[in-house]
């Protein structure tokens, strides 16, 4: 643990949260305090009230929502009620769960801009910042690109740096690392550990999964699903000590801790593809305003795989994806469906046939709640309102999303939108769902649920695709397909491609736990 901690930085004392639209309290009487160079990870089940915390901490909460506070929170000794609008926000940046919440302008340079001006920059200091801190996130040369067209994990990117700009002494990040790839990712952690040691700032992470943050993380905060607090200590007492509580809440245990880091590789292997191509990619490109994205693809799906579709961040496999399920049309080349090209399928039939879940889960959202959101396409079928309400009910149960069937959308969790996201998709049995990066915010719990569904989807005969940056997910699937500078650079068995050392190189890749942990020196 570092030292230099006398008075905390942030105290929190007693303090309860309650959304108006809920009928229990979302934080629950917590007491704990951050100290300055201190790095702490926020744990707890989906749902359980984490980033709701964090928008309290920065004093964003209660009034930016229908919201009710009890209880107080010091920063620097001082109530944080008594600062002025604005104010807290320097000190304490934060950086969205959805980075996509947190941009106000079209460009990225725009955007950074925009966050100097707002600390009051002098305009002939602007670009040398704005350039600065792009290279430190690896975004350099990028100014002038529109913030929609990124991927979404350069959006996250984005996002940081523009927090950076502020120069806190105070990180809160909400699941920094979900859409980074895996080298990005650890990239990234580095990235913050520099930040922190170099200002001595105080970090708050909230991750479901801990693994990779372990080196730099000093202290484990875990809320449980009544909204207390119920563990703050350090990595050993915590993982060690008080695994069987954490594995009740459904949170993840950091592989070196768990004795069930494996379990999934159980899965699927007995659930065999055919030979019959449902989809083929022929000769297909793909071009964003004249620039090449993909080029010259050719893929064959089979009946009953389980495909995943990986690389860095920016590659190409969220487009790919959406071209497969005709969401986008190719420049050159031609995408079939059961021998019929993609454009000659009556659109109703095809959404009957395929199901595709976006990365981002609100893009997908048309109604005003849940129950509605889960009906939506079961009533376009014109099934009847028995089966419909029979569906939906199953639905809720299995996603649990039961106790928000009358929730916005909007409204839910990061966890549960992607729940309910996913849960649309899977009314039906469709011959193929597409998924971009399903797992990502989930529990332990919700990702096991997840994956016996993805079991029992297949053994109906449903094929599957991923995007992924999970190699653990990786190894399970029956194809692995590699995409790097616009070509599929790999597309084969996952075990193979584990020996590929330049392959994995390239694409910013690395190999799964199991295989890191058997020969751990060398290893990506
Ligand atoms: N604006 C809101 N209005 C009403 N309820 C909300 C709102 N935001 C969140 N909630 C509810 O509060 C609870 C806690 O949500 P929160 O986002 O804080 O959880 P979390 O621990 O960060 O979850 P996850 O790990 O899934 O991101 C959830 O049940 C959610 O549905
Ligand atoms: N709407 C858009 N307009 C222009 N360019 C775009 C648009 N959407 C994405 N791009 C660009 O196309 C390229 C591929 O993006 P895509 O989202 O397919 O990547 P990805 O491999 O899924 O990335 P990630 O892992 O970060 O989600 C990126 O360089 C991205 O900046």
């Amino acid at each position: 643990m570092k030292q230099e901690q006398r008075r905390p930085l942030l105290l929190i004392e007693n303090f309860s949260f309650d959304y108006e639209s809920l009928d229990q309290p979302i934080i629950n009487r917590i007491q704990f305090s951050l100290n300055k160079n201190e790095t702490t990870i926020l744990m707890g089940s989906s749902g359980s009230g984490k980033s709701s915390l964090a928008l309290c901490l920065n004093g964003l909460y209660p009034d930016a929502v229908e919201g009710v506070s009890s209880g107080e929170i010091y920063y620097r000794g001082k109530n944080i009620r008594d600062f002025k609008k604005g104010e807290l926000n320097q000190e304490i940046g934060i950086v969205f769960q959805d980075p996509e919440s947190q941009f106000c302008m079209i460009t990225i340079e725009d955007e950074l801009a925009f966050t100097l001006e707002n600390i009051k920059t002098p305009p002939s200091e602007m670009a040398r910042r704005i350039s600065e801190v792009l290279k430190l996130v690896g975004m350099d040369g990028l100014q002038n690109r529109k913030i929609h067209e990124l991927s979404g994990g350069q959006k996250q990117k984005i996002a940081l740096a523009s927090v950076l700009l502020l120069e806190p002494n105070m990180l809160i990040l909400d699941e920094p690392t979900a859409n980074l790839d895996p080298v990005s990712s650890l990239e990234f952690i580095q990235l913050i550990k520099c930040v922190q040691e170099k200002h001595q700032l105080a970090v708050l992470i909230i991750e479901h999964q801990a693994d990779d943050w372990l080196d730099i993380v000093d202290r484990v905060l875990v809320m449980g699903r009544s909204g207390e607090l119920i563990a703050d200590g350090n990595v050993n007492s915590i993982f060690m000590e008080k695994k069987t509580l954490l594995e009740q809440e459904g949170v993840f245990l950091p592989k070196r801790f768990s004795n069930t880091a494996d379990s999934f590789r159980n899965f699927n292997h007995r659930i065999l593809p055919s030979e019959d191509v449902i989809l083929t990619v022929k000769d297909m490109s793909f071009y964003r305003k004249k620039q090449i994205i993909l080029n010259e693809i050719n893929l064959d799906i089979r009946s009953g795989e389980f495909i995943a579709i990986i690389g860095e961040n920016g590659a190409g496999k969220s487009t790919l994806l959406q071209l497969m399920a005709g969401l986008l049309t190719p420049f050159k080349g031609n995408i079939y469906f059961f021998d019929k090209p993609m454009e000659h399928w009556d659109q109703k039939e095809l959404r009957k046939r395929m199901g595709y879940v976006f990365q981002n889960p609100e893009h997908q959202f048309i109604t005003d709640t849940v129950l509605e959101e889960l009906t939506f396409g079961l009533k376009l079928n014109g099934y009847s309102e028995k089966k419909i309400n029979s569906t939906a009910t199953k639905l809720m149960r299995e996603f649990h999303l039961e106790k928000h069937r009358f929730s916005n959308p909007f409204s839910l969790s990061g966890g549960q939108k992607r729940r309910l996201s996913v849960a649309t998709m899977v009314d039906e049995t469709p011959d193929i769902l597409f998924f971009d990066e399903p797992t990502f915010g989930q529990d332990a719990r919700t990702t096991r649920e997840f994956m016996n569904m993805i079991e029992r989807l297949r053994e109906s005969g449903t094929t599957i695709v991923f995007v992924t940056h999970d190699m653990d997910i990786v190894d399970i699937t029956n194809r692995a397909i590699v995409l790097h500078k616009q070509n599929i650079v790999y597309n084969g068995e996952p075990e193979k491609l584990w020996q590929q050392e330049k392959i994995l190189k390239k694409a910013r890749l690395r190999l799964p736990y199991r295989i890191r942990n058997n020969h751990e020196e060398g290893a990506v």
